[in-house]
């Protein structure tokens, strides 16, 4: 390949970034300039293709990828997030030049995305923070892509990004999101809400194998069930897949060889500590990653469970019979609801907070095919959205969703009440109720807290009978 042929590059030949190299090429009909920290593996990429070899560029060193670029030059990191993009933004920086854009695919923090953003910002250089979700598979064959940065730079990635991402109805599942940070932060919060749907799918999953009894196998049947329904989607889909696969080496279900530690490489925790920072509940993201980290100490959940494993609790009252599933399935369906209202409201604070305007209807749209949270329910989130002209104040609030809420709400307060009188842990179950009970209570409580904070600290608060702010003389308290 003679210098200056490659429409763009990609950088880092790992799961993603390999697989979306091949899309290019492949989907895009584009040729790609491969660079690799360990160089082999991109040669391995182009080897292992042989379909595509003739698009493949493997190249030895920045300087020969960097030349390998047509001009203006798009490139593509695809690198852990962290420390290693910051290695090779250094790498590849001092080699571009004006009018260049360079492209952070990965799972960055958008703290550092609006970092990097304006670090380049005078050197004429455009870079782009961009989320990409759909795993090995979507990245070969076509993800879901929120993009941030410049809206004329997106204008001229369209031409690059269209042909290679998922397809709805014909629809390409990629667009702009807004400046800076903005689409690294909606692939965050994608993922907090993948982390919680992840972990309401395991709480069902533990009451139908703890509570009721039933095998793998069984369950596969019904989760395959359930995706024919409301809660058709991807993670719906694969928790049938892998609960009815067969470990080939013992012959067991392969989950019940698995360890029961979640990994977490960190995307789900900077969702919850972007809301928490933005004053949004996402009370269900939340749960879902603490439960990560309970999971994480295995050891001493051994422990505990010689210390309080045999604690009184009641017998579980779930059965796996047609009125017993319908209630499992309506309480997951609206937790989901629920969580996806939180992990919305995070967005929609932020747009506010950050000028982003994000578009949260587009946003639904682009996540209905090739990201990992895809489902049937997006397209009614999307719905809602249209029906609202754009603006929808929670999810929880939309007239489409208001018969799913109160019918579902019955189902959910009855499985989270069973299985804590069980003892079948459902933190993020309970946490979805927990908001909506406090969410549609007009009268809360931290009037209370408000006149503790004033009492101890005169932190002041507000009356209900007129304006201004007051500190009441309390009571000396010893
Ligand atoms: N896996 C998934 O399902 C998804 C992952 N992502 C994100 O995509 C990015 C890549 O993930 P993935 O492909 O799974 O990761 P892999 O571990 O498969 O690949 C990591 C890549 O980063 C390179 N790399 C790591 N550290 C450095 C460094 N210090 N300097 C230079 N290169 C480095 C590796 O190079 P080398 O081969 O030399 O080690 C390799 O090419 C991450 O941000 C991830 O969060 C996003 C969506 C889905
Ligand atoms: O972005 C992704 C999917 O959309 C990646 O698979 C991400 O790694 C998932 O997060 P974690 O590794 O923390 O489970």
């Amino acid at each position: 390949m003679s210098d200056g042929q490659a429409d763009l590059g990609v950088l880092g030949m790992g799961t993603m970034g390999a697989n979306l190299a091949l899309n290019f090429a492949d989907n895009g009909a584009f040729t790609v300039a491969l660079f690799n920290r360990t160089v082999a593996k991109a040669y391995g990429v182009r080897d292992d293709n042989p379909a595509l070899a003739e698009r493949l560029v493997p190249t030895d060193t920045i300087e020969q990828f960097i030349s390998t670029l047509k001009s203006p030059r798009v490139v593509v990191l695809m690198v852990n997030a962290g420390q290693p993009v910051d290695e090779q933004m250094a790498l590849v920086l001092p080699h571009l030049d004006k009018g260049d854009i360079l492209i952070d695919a990965g799972n960055a923090d958008f703290n550092d995305t609006v970092r990097r953003d304006a670090a380049v910002k005078d050197t004429g250089i455009h870079f782009v923070g961009m989320g990409v979700s759909g795993g090995e598979e979507g990245a070969r064959h076509g993800p879901s892509i929120m993009v941030g940065g410049d809206e004329a730079v997106w204008e001229r990635l369209k031409p690059l990004l269209e042909p290679i991402s998922a397809k709805y109805d014909g629809t390409p599942c990629v667009d702009w999101l807004g400046t800076g940070g903005a689409g690294h932060f909606v692939k965050t919060i994608h993922n907090g809400i993948e982390y919680a749907d992840m972990q309401m799918i395991a709480e069902i999953y533990g009451i139908l194998r703890d509570g009721v009894g039933l095998k793998a196998g069984e369950m596969a049947d019904i989760f395959a069930d359930w995706n024919t329904r409301g809660l058709s989607s991807y993670l719906v889909e694969i928790s049938a897949v892998t609960l009815a696969e067969t470990d080939p080496e013992t012959g067991k279900p392969m989950v019940d060889v698995i360890v029961d530690e979640a990994g977490q490489k960190g995307t789900g925790r900077w969702s919850v500590i972007e809301a928490q920072k933005l004053g949004i509940g996402a009370t269900t993201l939340e749960a879902a990653v603490s439960a990560r980290g309970i999971s994480s100490r295995r050891s001493e959940r051994a422990e505990a469970a010689k210390l309080f494993g045999a604690v009184a609790t009641a017998r579980a009252e779930f059965h796996a019979d047609a009125d017993g599933l319908k209630e499992l399935e309506a309480a997951l369906e609206t937790a989901k609801l629920i969580a996806y209202a939180q992990g919305y409201a995070t967005m929609a604070e932020a747009s506010k907070e950050f000028g982003w305007n994000l578009p949260l209807g587009e946003i639904a749209r682009i996540w209905r095919a090739g990201c990992i949270i895809r489902s049937r329910f997006l397209d009614d989130i999307t719905q809602a959205y249209e029906a609202g002209g754009g603006e929808v104040v929670n999810l929880l609030l939309a007239p489409s969703f208001k018969t799913l809420v109160e019918e579902g709400q019955a189902s959910l307060r009855r499985v989270v009440a069973k299985a804590v009188l069980a003892g079948l842990p459902v933190p993020a179950l309970s946490a979805a109720l927990a908001y909506f009970d406090d969410y549609r209570r007009a009268r809360g409580t931290t009037n209370l807290t408000q006149a503790q904070r004033d009492l101890f600290g005169a932190h002041t608060f507000k009356r209900l009978d007129r304006e201004g702010t007051f500190h009441h003389k309390w009571p000396a308290v010893g």
